[in-house]
């Protein structure tokens, strides 16, 4: 089994968490509240611009050609394709630019963004691109899980189709065979930081969401 099988299967009560989740099961009946999915959509819209930054830290810190390019165009795209998503439902939600403009992250965004800039500026790459890689696999996983058994019409159908496209499952695998080979190349107790990289971003994913149906902000 590789590194990245390993590491999943041990995340499996995380992943059924994160399947099980109402933010989820709603999304895909269609039934999700528009103030959960508007608060999620500002949300991972400021997600996503500190994510694009962690990936071209990535990119500068890759050892290899494949990881350079992985990850620079990856920054490139969460920044052009996840942002005209986010565009097309701000103006199907009524999120105006001022609205957008003046959000402020909430603990689970700013915990999520700021844990993975810690691993880019003080932590190895192997564990780096191990704490990237949930962002893409889990997205993937709950994009396929949902696609079959979703509404149709669905006003969340466009980001259900985002995530279950295959090019979207492509970019997943290429991340994952770069984790492996950094996997293979590294120690034991690279491996076991990379283990709780990959765990920790899991675990902000399912908090992501879950403030979102919340529609949780700073407790203070
Ligand atoms: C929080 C979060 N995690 C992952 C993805 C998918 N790139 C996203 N858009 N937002």
């Amino acid at each position: 089994m590789s590194f990245c099988d390993t590491i999943w299967e041990e995340v499996a009560p995380l992943r059924q968490s994160i399947l099980a989740h109402p933010f989820l099961a709603e999304l895909a009946d269609g039934t999700l509240s528009p103030e959960a999915f508007r608060h999620y959509i500002v949300q991972d819209s400021l997600y996503l611009a500190e994510y694009a930054r962690v990936l071209a830290i990535a990119a500068a810190r890759a050892p290899t050609a494949a990881g350079r390019m992985e990850f620079s165009d990856g920054a490139k795209v969460a920044v052009q394709v996840e942002e005209v998503l986010h565009q097309a439902f701000f103006a199907q939600f009524g999120v105006t630019a001022d609205m957008a403009r003046t959000a402020e992250a909430t603990p689970e965004c700013l915990g999520y963004t700021s844990y993975l800039a810690s691993l880019a500026a003080t932590r190895s790459y192997e564990e780096l691109i191990a704490g990237i890689l949930p962002c893409f696999w889990v997205y993937w996983e709950v994009g396929c899980a949902i696609k079959p058994r979703a509404s149709s019409p669905n006003p969340y159908g466009a980001w259900i189709d985002t995530y279950a496209d295959p090019s979207f499952g492509a970019a997943t695998d290429r991340v994952r065979a770069l984790v492996d080979e950094a996997a293979a190349n590294g120690t034991p107790a690279t491996r076991a930081a990379m283990k709780t990289a990959f765990c920790n971003a899991t675990r902000y994913e399912w908090m992501f969401w879950d403030s979102a149906h919340r529609c949780a902000g700073w407790p203070i």
